[in-house]
């Protein structure tokens, strides 16, 4: 989206006076995204301008979004390249603009790579092992809210406007999901923060220098190896087939292998996470086309494409988590 909600720099301009960012002097709206309503901001202190992201929450309400915020300030401190969310003078994260919660967050330099190579794979890869490890200490818990639960609240509102394949591949791999869900291996896979929704256009580029992750407001505590399985699925495969292309696949595992190495139980889970991530995708992608809207526009992201990568990785074992 773009921008749901309308702001002026006038409105900016009395209510940045609770920040110790000094003027506003400059605001545009992000013509990008589809959760929220964002624009770069300028401000000025003592001479000197500096960029920021505002962020107004269209979806997400005061309860949710200290763990994202908090998350993000955590992670910034340990040496993670991520937004920075600046508090009020009061120290909070997170207040109201035109009635919704409403951050101001660090500016990234760059912007996202949508044809990634193995150079970047690795980046990646490198980050996201120590944004995990990063995570480890983090005390605030919020769980996956995309996880298993809401597949099943998912999954009725979907089915009556599926095919019949498409119902009985949405059917089975819940139900192979639900077996790697409650079993012992999943049980022992290590778990904590997770950013949930690592693709492409949630990561900036300078060049070849990966200058943060961004979009953090689908995290949630789940596990290391579903994190790695929703990044390959996107960084790592050719977008017409879904096939895994094994050079970018290789470059981010072994890269975030060499930060924080996979576990014996991890290498068993892979093919297994790789399946839960594709579904997670399909079902929420089919979600949004199905589900009755109310007076908001939005374009969907297509289904048939995380389908297709579903149908892949149950037909083909991918490469595996070591070479
Ligand atoms: N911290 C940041 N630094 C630089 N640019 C940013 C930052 N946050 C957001 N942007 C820009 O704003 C755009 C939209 O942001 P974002 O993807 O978070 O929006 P969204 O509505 O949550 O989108 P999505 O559709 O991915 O859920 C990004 O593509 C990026 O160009
Ligand atoms: N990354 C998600 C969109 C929500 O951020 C998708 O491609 O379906």
């Amino acid at each position: 989206m773009a921008v749901f909600t309308s702001v002026s720099l006038d409105d900016v301009q009395a209510w940045i006076a609770q920040f110790p960012l000094g003027d506003a002097v400059a605001l545009k709206g992000i013509a990008s995204g589809i959760e929220n309503s964002n624009f770069f901001l300028t401000t000025e202190l003592d001479g000197r301008r500096t960029e920021y992201v505002l962020t107004i929450f269209e979806n997400l309400g005061f309860e949710q979004l200290p763990f994202y915020l908090q998350l993000m300030r955590h992670l910034a401190t340990r040496g993670v390249l991520v937004p920075e969310p600046v508090p009020t003078h009061a120290g909070e994260l997170c207040v109201p603009l035109h009635g919704k919660p409403a951050a101001i967050v660090s500016k990234l330099q760059g912007s996202s790579q949508m044809a990634p190579g193995p150079v970047h794979c690795a980046a990646v890869g490198a980050m996201l092992a120590k944004m995990h490890l990063a995570g480890q200490d983090f005390p605030l818990h919020q769980p996956n809210l995309r996880g298993i639960a809401w597949w099943h609240e998912a999954a009725p509102a979907v089915l009556p406007h599926l095919s019949e394949p498409e119902t009985r591949l949405l059917r089975s791999e819940i139900h192979y999901q639900e077996a790697f869900h409650g079993s012992d291996l999943h049980k022992r896979l290590p778990h904590g923060p997770v950013h949930a929704d690592l693709f492409r256009n949630n990561v900036m580029f300078d060049g070849e220098r990966l200058t943060g992750f961004f979009d953090f407001y689908f995290a949630g505590c789940d596990t290391w190896l579903f994190d790695v399985a929703v990044t390959v699925n996107d960084w790592c495969v050719d977008l017409d087939t879904g096939v895994l292309d094994e050079a970018r696949v290789r470059a981010m595992l072994d890269a975030y292998h060499a930060v924080r190495p996979f576990t014996a139980d991890e290498q068993a889970g892979w093919q297994c996470s790789l399946r839960a991530a594709a579904l997670r995708f399909w079902l929420s992608r089919l979600y949004d086309l199905y589900r009755p809207r109310e007076a908001e526009i939005l374009t969907p992201h297509d289904p048939t494409h995380f389908e297709r990568i579903l149908r892949e990785r149950v037909a083909h074992p991918a490469p595996g988590l070591l070479p």
